[in-house]
C-alpha cells in the first residue's frame, strides 16, 4: 500500500495525490459499514489497480488531525485569516470571531493584514501590538506592491491551509500573487442549483507550485459561534490561558468574579482591552445563542 492525500471527490470517485500524481480511486465498501466517508484532506493508504491508468482503491483512512465542517475538509493545518487595513476597514469583532472559530477547530492561526500599500492611518501597528501580544503570527502584505508575498509563500509551504476573511479583503489577489491564475471559489457557489438538480459543490485541495496546499473555498464564512462550548471560550484566547491560572476560582469566567487575574491583566495593560471586550461580548452572544438553540 502507498500513502496519499484525497484532493477531491466526485460522484463516488476520490482523487488521491501520491508524490505529485493523482490516482482515481474507489473506496472499499467497509467504510460505509463503519459509517466513515472519505473526505477531502484525508490521509489514506491505497492499493494501485492499474499504474498506467492511474487507478486505485482506498484501503485505509488514517486518523484525522482536524476536521472542518464548512468546507468539509480534514487535516487542515492552518487558517490564513485575511483582513484589509483599509477598503474595507477591519471589523475587530469579526476578526476575533474568525480567530475563535479557527482556534476551536484546532487550526494554527496566521493573521494576514493586507492592502498595506493604502494603510495611511497606521492601522497595522495597532493591530500588530494587539495580536502579537496574543501570540499570533502576523503578516503585512500587498499583492499590489508585492510586500509580504515571499513570507506568505514560506508560511504556506508544506501545509494544508484554508483562507478566511470578509469579502473584498484580497484573498484571491494574494493567492494570485503567489500563483498566476489562482482563484478562490466564492462560498455561494456551493448552494447553486444546476440543471434542476441539487448539486453540492465539494471543496478541493489545490497544490501550489511554490509548495503547500490550499483549500479552494474560503473557511468560516458563516460564523457559527454556537458550536463553541462556553466553558471552552476563555481557553481559545491564548493570552488569557496562562494568566487565568492565578484567578481565585478554578472555574473563573473572568466576568464578575472577585480576584480575577485576567481582569487585573486587562487593567494593567497586559491583555489588550479590545480582546477582553471581544471576549465579554462573544461570551454573552454564545450564552444567548445557547438559550435559543435549547428552545428548538
Ligand atoms: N490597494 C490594494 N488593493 C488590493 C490589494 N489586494 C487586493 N486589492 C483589491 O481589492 C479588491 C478585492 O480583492 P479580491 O482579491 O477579489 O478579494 P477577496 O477577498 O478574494 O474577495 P471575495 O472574492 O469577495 O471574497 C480588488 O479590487 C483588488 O484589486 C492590495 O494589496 N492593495
Ligand atoms: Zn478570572
Amino acid at each position: 500500500m502507498i500513502n496519499g492525500t484525497i484532493y477531491k471527490g466526485i460522484g463516488g470517485f476520490y482523487y488521491v495525490m501520491v508524490d505529485g500524481m493523482l490516482y482515481e480511486c474507489k473506496a472499499r465498501g467497509k467504510f460505509k459499514n463503519i459509517n466513515m466517508t472519505p473526505t477531502v484532506g484525508d490521509f489514506v493508504q491505497i492499493n494501485i489497480v492499474d499504474e498506467a491508468e492511474k487507478t486505485g482503491v482506498i484501503e485505509t483512512i488514517l486518523p484525522r488531525k482536524s476536521i472542518l465542517l464548512r468546507p468539509n475538509v480534514s487535516n487542515v493545518d492552518q487558517a490564513i485569516i485575511v483582513f484589509a487595513l483599509k477598503n474595507p476597514e477591519p471589523n475587530m469583532m469579526l476578526l476575533d470571531k474568525m480567530i475563535l472559530l479557527a482556534e476551536n477547530a484546532n487550526l494554527d492561526v496566521v493573521l494576514c493584514f493586507n492592502k498595506c500599500d493604502i494603510d495611511d492611518e497606521g492601522r497595522f501597528d495597532t493591530l500588530r501590538s494587539i495580536y502579537n501580544n496574543a501570540g499570533y503570527d502576523i503578516l503585512r502584505t500587498s499583492p499590489k506592491t508585492g510586500e509580504g508575498i515571499v513570507s506568505l509563500k514560506a508560511i504556506l509551504n508544506n501545509k494544508i491551509s484554508v483562507f478566511s476573511g470578509p469579502s473584498g479583503v484580497g484573498k484571491s489577489s494574494l493567492l494570485n500573487a503567489i500563483e498566476n491564475g489562482f482563484k478562490l471559489q466564492t462560498g455561494d457557489l456551493s448552494h447553486k442549483i444546476k440543471r434542476g438538480k441539487h448539486t453540492t459543490r465539494h471543496s478541493e485541495l489545490l497544490p501550489l507550485k511554490s509548495g503547500g496546499t490550499v483549500v479552494d473555498t474560503p473557511g468560516f464564512t458563516s460564523l457559527s459561534l454556537h458550536e463553541i462550548p462556553l466553558d471552552r471560550l476563555s481557553s481559545l484566547f491564548p493570552e488569557f490561558e496562562s494568566i487565568s491560572a492565578a484567578c481565585q476560582f478554578d472555574n473563573c469566567k473572568h466576568l464578575s468574579e472577585p480576584n480575577c487575574a485576567v481582569k487585573a491583566a486587562v487593567e494593567a495593560g497586559e491583555i489588550h482591552a479590545s480582546r477582553y471586550e471581544a471576549y465579554q461580548y462573544i461570551y454573552h452572544e454564545i450564552e444567548t445563542l445557547g438559550r435559543k438553540y435549547k428552545k428548538w
